[in-house]
């Protein structure tokens, strides 16, 4: 089938690239011309394992193309994806001035021919009808102009749409990961319709047969969860909202081993080996963070409160979630008790490990209370270049290793559990340590092996 897809972000590349290697041919469009022209040099606007060769291999193949314009990429497709980004605004409700602009646009290309235009974009409930009617704005804008025989700006007349346009909205939730977005496209654990009609599920189905009727015998479908457009909607909220809630459950517990001396990591074990409970979101830590689960928890309260409801259980996952971050600055302080003047070594700023977003990064929001109270901060992320948080964090050093950012440092803060710190030897770590501290906030370091290099080890609920 041809595919369009809106947006050339995590979501929007990863889909492209993964429907394209099944199969599909893609275009992939974005209006920030740089990322687009550097897609078509080979260049990735992100780091996400898997990917590059997955969209060279496509390239190769003819089957994904990377372009600016949107009426190519509409008038080319059966299906429509729009996968651009839907950030907070400061109130916590979801800005969608992006979905806006491009449900007109798509809807100012349309023709006669039938399309799907599927939201992809992590977007509010009721959110499916707003598309329909801007896109049939963006249709009917295009009309009156033709009618009025007014002129586009390059001085061309307007043609009326041939026919008037034929499509049906649906919502198609974005489950991924961020650092296994390929692992997680390739392996869903479901596909989510939400749909207007019958005729768009058809599609749906044909464009997803890969996963929901493989051609293997032997393969096991993809269950595909069939629904209105609300539901759907309401699906990626709620998924996201409940992990969200497991990880703020579970950091709970483990600020009250803390204090009676359990052990969360055995917790997380034993509750993990209930099938209802499951061991996977159980690791406590400095709390979640990255670009969807604030900003989903926050939009799902504020769309509550538009209909007159109090969430007063997500509401205490994102404080617990906000104390978290807390809890690392007062273990610092117990340790060392005044901050201010001292150096602080912080492994990972990624929001989590594989990954170079450090949208809602918890080791950013520490790095910046410490910052604040005096300290210096000395970080290493793998991937996280010094540019990237430069803007954000001007005083934040950025050393080119690991143990570069150790070097002379009162404390060792780990922040993102990426696999390589567990590798480096503690005792080359005490070496250069000015007081043997290590605060692991993700609790991914070997306990015993700290402690036998002579470091003190603070972890988190044990
Ligand atoms: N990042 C993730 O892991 C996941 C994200 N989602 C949801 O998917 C949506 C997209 O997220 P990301 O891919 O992370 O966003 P992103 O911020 O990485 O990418 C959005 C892209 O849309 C482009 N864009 C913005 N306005 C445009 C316009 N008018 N025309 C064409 N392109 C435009 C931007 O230039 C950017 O490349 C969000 O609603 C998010 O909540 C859902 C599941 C996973
Ligand atoms: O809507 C989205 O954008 C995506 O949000 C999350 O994916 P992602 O944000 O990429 O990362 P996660 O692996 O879910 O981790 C989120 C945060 O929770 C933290 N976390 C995760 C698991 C855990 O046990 N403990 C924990 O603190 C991570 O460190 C990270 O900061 C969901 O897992 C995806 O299903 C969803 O599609």
């Amino acid at each position: 089938m041809k595919v369009g897809v809106i947006g050339t972000g995590y979501v929007g590349l990863v889909t492209g690239a993964c429907l394209s290697t099944i199969g599909h041919t893609v275009v992939c469009m974005d209006n920030n011309t740089a990322k687009v022209e550097g897609l078509r040099q080979g260049v990735m606007p992100i780091y996400e394992p898997g990917l590059d060769e997955l969209v060279a291999a496509a390239v190769a193949a003819g089957r994904l193309q990377f372009t600016t314009g949107m009426a190519e990429t509409v008038q080319d497709s059966d299906v429509v994806f729009i996968t651009v980004g839907t950030p907070s605004r400061a109130d916590g409700s979801p800005d969608l001035s992006a979905v806006r602009a491009v449900a007109r646009s798509i809807g100012s290309h349309l023709d006669g021919r039938f399309r799907v235009i599927v939201n992809k974009s992590t977007v509010p409930v009721g959110s499916g009808n707003w598309v329909r009617m801007l896109v049939e704005d963006g249709a009917n804008l295009v009309a009156a102009t033709a009618r009025s025989g007014q002129h586009a700006g390059n001085g061309l007349a307007v043609l009326a749409p041939a026919a008037p346009p034929n499509f049906s909205v649906a919502s198609n939730p974005e489950f991924l990961r961020e650092g296994s977005a390929v692992w997680d496209t390739f392996n869903p654990d479901r596909i989510v319709i939400g749909a207007e009609d019958a005729r768009a599920v058809e599609v749906m189905r044909r464009l997803y047969a890969h996963w929901v009727s493989p051609a293997d015998t032997d393969t096991q479908a993809v269950p595909m969860v069939v629904t209105d457009l609300a539901s759907a909607e309401m699906i990626k909220y709620a998924a996201n909202a409940f992990l969200a809630t497991k990880i703020s459950f579970i950091n709970e517990i483990a600020n009250i081993c803390e204090r009676v001396g359990a052990d969360v990591t055995r917790i997380a074990e034993a509750i993990g080996l209930d099938k209802r409970i499951g061991r996977s979101f159980l690791n406590a830590g400095a709390g979640w963070g990255g670009s969807c689960f604030p900003k989903d928890v926050s939009a799902l309260v504020s769309t509550a409160a538009e209909y007159g409801y109090n969430c007063e259980l997500l509401k205490a996952t994102l404080s617990v979630n906000e104390h978290q971050r807390q809890l690392v600055i007062e273990k610092l302080q117990r340790e060392l008790r005044i901050l201010k003047g001292r150096t602080v070594a912080l492994w990972g700023l990624a929001f989590k490990p594989h990954t170079d977003d450090i949208r809602c990064a918890p080791a950013l929001a520490v790095a910046e209370h410490l910052l604040n109270l005096g300290c210096r901060v000395v970080a290493h992320d793998p991937v996280v270049t010094a540019a990237q948080v430069q803007g954000q964090l001007p005083d934040l050093q950025v050393a080119g290793s690991a143990l570069e950012a150790v070097q002379g440092a009162d404390a060792l803060l780990v922040m993102t559990e990426w696999p390589e710190y567990g590798g480096i030897d503690p005792q080359t770590v005490a070496a250069v340590l000015r007081q043997p501290i290590v605060i692991d906030a993700r609790n991914c370091l070997d306990t015993q092996a700290v402690q036998g290099a002579g470091l003190r080890y603070v972890g988190v609920g044990r």
